[in-house]
């Protein structure tokens, strides 16, 4: 339901996105650089109510995979932080290399991780429709988590044993009973925020990054499993694989990146 791809565009899936895109000076991801941070002692925990029962669906956008809750109450919500009203979960996704070596699209310090979850939430108070807020300022809020390869993430293999289901473009299953909260890092009050946009077309400037300090864990072969999804529709003769969705950096111009601990 939040999530009519707005448009597949058909260049490689490094977005470069469109070179004009309007205002655009404050465009994601970013390279967040960890001593031009500024500690802002105003900025709040972050309070997150996710229920798994209003998990939906999960399926394969021909850009990532993702996981679709209800978003017409207020059972999955995201408050606090840096954030002055409520925002409802849509949905969440993840971006990835074709190695462990790269594949998120925020850095820190110029160091990439193997991959990114995104948590994307919209103003509910604000706004009636996912659609509207994803066009206003601060119509959205994604919250950003790298992945590292380490141990198995037990929370994420009932996630990874659907991806076969979804393998090809626009392919969709059902998926119920799933806490994105499992998803999130023992810590949550570190983090880094800043004002930028969507990654992928429209790129629309609406979102507050919320980007957590600690990563998660996910084993090598559960990386693996991304990978073998596919861009491409079942119809398509040539397959190509799912890797390196990811935009690369953009311009902070003159943006601020705020952090919640020193
Ligand atoms: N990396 S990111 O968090 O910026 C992001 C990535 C993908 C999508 C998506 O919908 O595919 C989304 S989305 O769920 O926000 N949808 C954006 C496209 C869209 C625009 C307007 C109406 C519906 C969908 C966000
Ligand atoms: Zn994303």
């Amino acid at each position: 339901r939040c999530n009519l791809t707005a448009c597949s565009s058909k260049m490689h899936p490094m977005w470069q996105g469109p070179l004009a895109v309007p205002g655009g000076d404050r465009q994601s991801p970013i390279d967040i650089v960890v001593r031009k941070s500024v500690l802002d002692t105003e900025l709040k925990p972050l309070k997150t109510t996710y229920d798994p029962k209003t998990c939906q669906q999960i399926w394969n956008n021909g850009y990532s995979f993702l996981v679709e809750y209800d978003d017409t109450t207020d059972k999955n919500t995201l408050k606090g932080g840096p954030l002055q009203d409520t925002f409802r979960l849509c949905q969440f996704h993840f971006h990835w290399g074709e190695t462990n070596d790269w594949g998120s699209e925020h850095t820190v310090d110029r160091r990439l991780f193997p991959a990114e979850l995104h948590l994307v939430h919209w103003n509910a108070d604000r706004y009636s429709l996912f659609e509207e807020a994803v066009m206003e300022d601060n119509g959205l809020a994604v919250i950003g988590v790298f992945l590292k390869v380490g141990k198995r993430h037990e929370g994420l293999q009932k996630l990874v044993d659907a991806l076969p289901t979804i393998r090809h473009k626009d392919s969709v299953v059902e998926f119920t009973c799933f806490d994105p909260g499992c998803l999130l890092p023992a810590n949550t009050d570190d983090y880094w925020t800043y004002h930028g946009s969507l990654t992928t077309p429209p790129l629309t400037e609406s979102v507050t990054w919320i980007v957590m300090k600690q990563h998660i864990e996910v084993s090598h072969d559960q990386l693996a499993v991304f990978r073998s999804l596919l861009f491409t529709s079942a119809e398509e003769e040539v397959q190509k694989s799912m890797v390196n969705n990811f935009r690369v950096q953009q311009p902070l111009r003159g943006r601020t990146v705020r952090s919640s601990f020193t």
